[in-house]
């Protein structure tokens, strides 16, 4: 964590976080100000999450918005002695103070899984949700960059993208599906199994962001491993798949991934903020609207920079068993990004 930070305010500092191209006001430490809102702040994720921006260095403005319980959240994190000026917001008629001038706005607004359940189990309630949170968007702060941490991400960022096209406010390089914790998951697996240490693994993960819709690709894992077999491969790829099924099991009706979520989610909100402030080079996985394949949304390597997505990748070259993997993902992804298109059209 010490290290994250560290890292992102040293990069900030030394790469551009201070780029005079900015047109926003400088604070002493060099960063520009930049204001994220958290909708969703008072929970599970949303608590850590707002910890975790709190400590970062990019953050000068952070809002904390929920239907309650986030005067209470916010006083707390306010008292850290970091750069960040925190403010709590509750309740309908605040959520446009909390949007107003956000850079980026991170949603893990919703409900969370219960054992046995898929994340399309959550559409009913989370679409609604989803469809007034970026309606409200589209009004205070159409230019933001929005990530979107609530499930079904396969048909919510659909939904956001519709709702944003009505609103005439729609720019495909500022919308996110959150998908780092799948990398985070299979950086993890991968490290343990090959024997290598953590911090230097990297492993893209492609599809979307369920069950099998989650494509590792181990084939371009760094460092690369010759000690692994096909048998191997394939239970890393059923374990991140798997993992967000894991940890709803482990937790017994208590939720899903709160904790890890709310680091990959930091570390996901902290790529863009180093993108808006024009540090270069600046990659990671997130499920955008695309055309590398023939679906309208695929989860893909990204470049981030000054206006959110600056290029979607492309998958690189696939082992025969990620080959057969992209191909059977294809008719699910499909079908929930439909479902989220047709939601927004219809309500
Ligand atoms: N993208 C990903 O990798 C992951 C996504 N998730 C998803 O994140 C979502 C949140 O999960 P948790 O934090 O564990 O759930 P939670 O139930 O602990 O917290 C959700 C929060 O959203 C708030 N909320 C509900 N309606 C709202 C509205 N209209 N405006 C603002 N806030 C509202 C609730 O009051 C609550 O505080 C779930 O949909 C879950 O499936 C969870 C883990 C990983
Ligand atoms: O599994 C869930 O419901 C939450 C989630 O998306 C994850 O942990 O990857």
């Amino acid at each position: 964590m010490r290290r994250f930070v560290i890292r992102s305010l040293e990069s900030a500092i030394r790469r551009g976080g201070a780029s005079a191209s900015s047109s926003r006001r400088f604070s002493s430490d060099s960063a520009p100000e930049r204001k994220v809102a958290i909708l969703g702040a008072a929970g599970g994720i949303g608590q850590p999450l707002s910890l975790l921006m709190k400590l970062n260095p990019l953050v000068s403005s952070l809002a904390l918005y929920d239907i309650a319980g986030t005067p209470g959240v916010a006083a707390d994190v306010s008292h850290i002695n970091t750069r960040a000026e925190v403010v709590g917001y509750a309740g309908d008629e605040q959520l446009g103070k909390a949007l107003d001038d956000s850079d980026v706005v991170i949603i893990p607004a919703g409900v969370p899984r219960k054992p046995g359940m898929t994340r399309d189990d959550l559409f009913n309630i989370n679409a609604g949700i989803v469809k007034s949170l970026c309606t409200a968007i589209s009004k205070y702060c159409p230019n933001a960059v929005v990530t979107m941490i609530s499930n079904p991400v396969n048909s919510t960022v659909p939904i956001a993208s519709e709702v944003f096209k009505k609103a005439g406010t729609y720019d495909e390089r500022k919308l996110f599906g959150v998908t780092t914790l799948d990398v985070v998951r299979a950086k993890t697996f991968y490290a343990g199994k090959a024997k290598v240490p953590v911090a230097g693994v990297n492993v893209p993960v492609v599809g979307g962001h369920a069950g099998i819709t989650i494509l590792p690709l181990f084939s371009q894992a760094t460092p690369a491993s010759n000690d692994l077999s096909d048998d191997d491969i394939e239970a890393l790829t059923k374990r991140t798949q798997d993992g967000g099924t894991e940890v709803v099991e482990a937790k017994a009706g208590k939720g899903s991934a709160t904790l890890s979520m709310a680091y990959a989610g930091a570390i996901f909100a902290d790529a863009c903020l180093k993108g808006l402030n024009g540090v270069p080079d600046i990659v990671e996985c997130s499920f955008v609207q695309s055309s590398i394949t023939e679906l309208p949304f695929f989860a893909s390597k990204v470049r981030l920079g000054k206006n959110g997505l600056e290029e979607v990748l492309g998958l690189g070259p696939l082992s025969d068993y990620e080959k057969e993997g992209l191909e059977k993902l294809k008719p699910e992804l499909k079908a929930s990004i439909e479902k989220g298109i047709k939601f927004a059209q219809e309500n």
